[in-house]
């Protein structure tokens, strides 16, 4: 499925699936409502999925790794060797998001589509690199616009597979050294906010340097003047090559029906994107989490995503959206192991 039949494919979700699922959680042995946005996720579930008893679902994870050149402007408190770096991490299962994937059940998939190394052939790495890093928002786009659009393509592929593989559940993941820089200007353009109320300090850079960030974000949209209702020119410009990566996995959940638990600022970014491309992905997000990045809370309210946990995370990599898929699974488990009142001969309601 190209990238264009994706966006074209992606229907409404099913409001008949969210009643049915609402009405099999009133007759569960608690009072009614009581497991709170438990029996919401259920419901949304259902709904994104178009099942009514659902299997609980195999969730898959893609890390989407990539570097930026942006980083140049001195926008990171880390080197862009740790990219790299971490990809070999999560090959070896040492990071924060195979601890917590493998907490979950949840497979992790690493995907390098321009990391700013070669890498030798590394059993499990997905090779995609499109670019070996972006180039510097603050004096060029970042990538061609063909290349932007290669790299959603990239994530339609992924979600493809995924689907086909049977996961019910997809997670976004991604490691990019200097990617809230690109988050934030992109949240600035999507939002319509000033690019100082969304800009954080990322890795951990101390105020001034935050300024500083800020500056070169102002300077980047002054020189690019990104067209807010063209996420791919967004993208081209400003962007970076995980970001569209997932922002094309996200628009393939979609038009496969796959919910899309997002993790936290970059992968906030990338579904801006993904909206702007076919609004009706909205439907199908569901966030994990709500980032310390300042500008995470803005675009969640942008996008009317109300996070499950406040974790003060800002890590990254996936490892708040494999907290999200455990409530997802453990609300369907609710949906289909609970026992009925009837089932189980417990009183109902007497008034
Ligand atoms: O997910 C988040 O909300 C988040 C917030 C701050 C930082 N990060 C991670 O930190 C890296 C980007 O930070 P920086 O300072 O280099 O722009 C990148 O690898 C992200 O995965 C992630
Ligand atoms: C060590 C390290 C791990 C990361 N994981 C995601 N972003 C990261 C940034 C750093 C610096």
């Amino acid at each position: 499925m190209t990238l264009q039949e994706a966006i074209a494919s992606v229907r409404n979700i099913d409001d008949s699936a969210a009643a049915e699922t609402q009405r099999r959680l009133d007759r569960l042995t608690k009072p009614q409502g009581s497991l709170g946005r438990l029996e919401e996720l259920a419901v949304r579930y259902c709904a994104m999925t178009g099942e009514r008893k659902p299997a609980v679902p195999r969730g898959i994870l893609y890390t989407f790794a990539a570097d930026h050149g942006v980083v140049d402007e001195g926008v990171s408190a880390y080197p862009r060797d740790v990219t790299a770096q971490m990809v070999r991490n999560f090959l070896r299962g040492g990071a924060g998001v195979n601890v917590l994937a493998r907490h979950a059940g949840i497979e992790v998939r690493v995907v390098d589509i321009g990391v700013a190394h070669d890498f030798e052939v590394l059993p499990g790495l997905l090779d995609r690199k499109l670019m070996k890093s972006t180039r510097n928002m603050a004096r060029e786009a970042a990538m061609p616009r063909d290349i932007a659009e290669r790299a959603c393509a990239i994530g339609v592929d992924l979600a493809a597979a995924a689907a086909g593989e049977g996961a019910g559940l997809i997670g976004t993941g991604e490691m990019g050294i200097g990617n809230t820089t690109a988050s934030a200007a992109i949240t600035a353009v999507m939002t319509g906010s000033v690019a100082d109320s969304v800009t954080g300090r990322g890795t951990g850079i101390d105020e001034r340097a935050r300024q500083a960030k800020v500056e070169v974000i102002e300077r980047a949209l002054a020189f690019h003047r990104p067209d807010p209702t063209d996420a791919m020119d967004v993208l081209a410009k400003i962007g970076g090559l995980e970001i569209a990566g997932l922002a094309g996995l996200i628009v393939g959940c979609a038009a496969f029906r796959v919910p899309v638990v997002l993790d936290g600022f970059i992968a906030g970014a990338a579904a801006l994107i993904a909206c702007g491309l076919q609004p009706r992905c909205r439907q199908y997000l569901i966030a994990a989490h709500r980032s310390v990045e300042q500008g995470h809370d803005v675009l969640l309210k942008h996008l009317q995503l109300n996070p499950l946990l406040d974790l003060e995370l800002r890590l990254g990599e996936g490892t708040g959206a494999c907290l999200g898929m455990g409530l997802v699974q453990a609300s369907v488990k609710i949906l289909t192991e609970m026992a009925t009142f009837g089932e189980a001969g417990v009183s109902e309601r007497s008034s």
